[in-house]
């Protein structure tokens, strides 16, 4: 079962993806990032990509695309907010994106 993340995992494991382009959500326990690639294939690749793992992990993005913009948005519904498993895919995507 996932649980939500404990204060001591939210230093280790989100404080780098704060470093790195991901901000907290305004009024949610929820993550987001902002992806720009040089056009719409690219944009598209790195979704297909990430849909993937998504699928493999059983752990599924809100996102948004806009030719080359991907608006990715973490959480965990299944406990109404941030889990490991938010930041096991961030983590990957941010691997994908490059
Ligand atoms: C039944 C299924 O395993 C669950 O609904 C999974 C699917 N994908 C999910 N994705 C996300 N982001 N949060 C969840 O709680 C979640 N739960």
């Amino acid at each position: 079962m996932t649980d939500k993340l404990s204060d001591t995992a939210r230093d280790t494991m989100l404080a780098p993806l704060l470093d790195g382009g991901w901000a907290m959500v305004e009024g949610r326990d929820a993550i987001r990032k902002t992806y720009k690639f040089t056009d719409f294939a690219e944009a598209f690749g790195f979704m297909t990509r990430a849909a993937i793992w998504a699928e493999k992990w059983d752990h599924h993005p809100e996102w948004s695309n806009v030719y080359n913009r991907v608006v990715v948005t973490l959480t965990t519904h299944d406990v109404d907010g941030l889990s490991a498993l938010d930041a096991k895919l961030a983590r990957k995507m941010d691997t994908l994106a490059g």
